[in-house]
């Protein structure tokens, strides 16, 4: 036996030592998030209990991530904490999660990724389905899409907080690749068309106008379905990405074919209750205010004066026409510090409806 095998057989029998350590660690977590779950149980007896805890996970992933020793990087070592917190509460209850399908969507991918991969997850046609399929109490949690960096704010979405009485509950932002997709078994002929979501063919119009201008584009409901057409209808190809060319067996023409290198959508997490504060959090409000000079002023002068930084502010046209404007802002930290305490009642004074959306730990993955 030469050195190198020598040394190769006393490195693994190491990594089987550590791998039962491991194993012996995560049983002993996993009984004690069973013994979590008996504690809350007895403590609610009568209600619904809430298993899943926004603000406990997002703490144990940014210690996670603040102490990691290295050499794998603290996001790969909160990926792998994601995961064990996730089997964990699967031990507890099993969430069910909506989130806008069919599967193979990006809303998947981020669905996965802020709960891991041990919850069921629901697809649903419609980003007003997911809001329903959570309100009727179907589904635990919904994942729906609220901004991408290149293509602005998700209107469909900011308008169904103006009737639901769904609360924000988390945020998680997923880089988006796009890819150019084909079916291996029509490599060869001639594409005609190519199918994408609206939001992907705005994403990547540059790309396409300057490498594949003159074929038709088709729009269709979602990524997923435009690489589930792809694979089946020779002489076409469809943007999409990775998760929907892995599901309908697809391979790539061009990688990461998106405008903006950056290209980012955050993804927000609707549910049924508030979550606490996590000490690291955001807050959403929406505000209808009447339509007199300096209504916005009016609104935005408190958030100076206490000192709480705005992260986002969006008009929307009134639905009902009785309110003049509706605001949709996101500010940094929790409803219940003492200055967004103060704010809040302030801006309650002066406007026509006030409604307070959620706060809700700032995405750590
Ligand atoms: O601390 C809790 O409340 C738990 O239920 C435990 C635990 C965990 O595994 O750490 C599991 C699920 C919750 O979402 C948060 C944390």
């Amino acid at each position: 036996m030469s050195d190198e095998q020598v040394r190769l057989g006393e490195l693994r029998e190491e990594i089987d030592s550590l791998d039962q350590k491991i194993m012996e660690l995560i049983s002993a977590r996993a009984k004690c998030a069973q013994e979590v779950a008996r504690v809350k149980t007895a403590a609610n007896p009568e209600q619904d209990v809430f298993f899943y805890r926004p603000e406990r996970e997002a703490q144990v992933l940014r210690r996670i991530k603040d102490a990691n020793p290295g050499p794998l990087p603290g996001e790969e070592m909160a990926r792998l904490f994601r995961e064990i917190m996730s089997a964990c509460l699967a031990l507890e209850k099993p969430m069910h999660i909506a989130f806008l399908g069919p599967i193979g969507t990006f809303t998947q991918a981020a669905a996965l990724k802020h709960f891991g991969h041990s919850v069921v997850s629901v697809p649903l046609p419609a980003i007003d389905a997911v809001f329903r399929e959570v309100e009727s109490g179907a589904a635990h949690y919904g994942v729906v899409p609220v901004e991408n960096s290149t293509e602005g704010m998700i209107n469909h979405t900011l308008d169904m907080f103006m009737s639901s009485p769904l609360k924000i509950c988390g945020e998680v932002q997923l880089r988006i690749h796009h890819h150019l997709l084909i079916s291996p078994e029509f490599r060869d002929q001639e594409i005609t068309c190519i199918y994408s979501h609206q939001q992907s063919f705005a994403q990547c119009r540059q790309w396409l106008d300057t490498h594949r201008y003159g074929i038709e584009r088709v729009t269709v409901s979602s990524n997923a379905e435009a690489a589930r057409r792809a694979a089946k209808e020779p002489g076409t190809a469809a943007i999409a990405g990775d998760m929907a060319a892995e599901l309908y067996g697809l391979e790539t023409l061009a990688n990461s074919i998106e405008d903006r290198p950056d290209n980012t959508t955050r993804f927000l997490i609707i549910g049924r209750e508030e979550v606490p504060a996590s000490g690291h959090d955001k807050s959403s409000i929406l505000v209808s205010m009447r339509n007199k000079p300096g209504a916005l002023y009016q609104l935005l002068e408190p958030f100076h004066r206490h000192g709480i930084s705005l992260t986002r502010i969006e008009t929307r046209p009134s639905p009902s026409g009785t309110w003049a404007y509706v605001f949709y802002i996101d500010f940094e930290g929790h409803m219940d510090d003492e200055q967004a305490h103060k704010v809040l009642a302030e801006v309650d004074e002066e406007a026509v409806e006030l409604k307070r959306l959620g706060s809700y730990p700032i995405g750590v993955l």
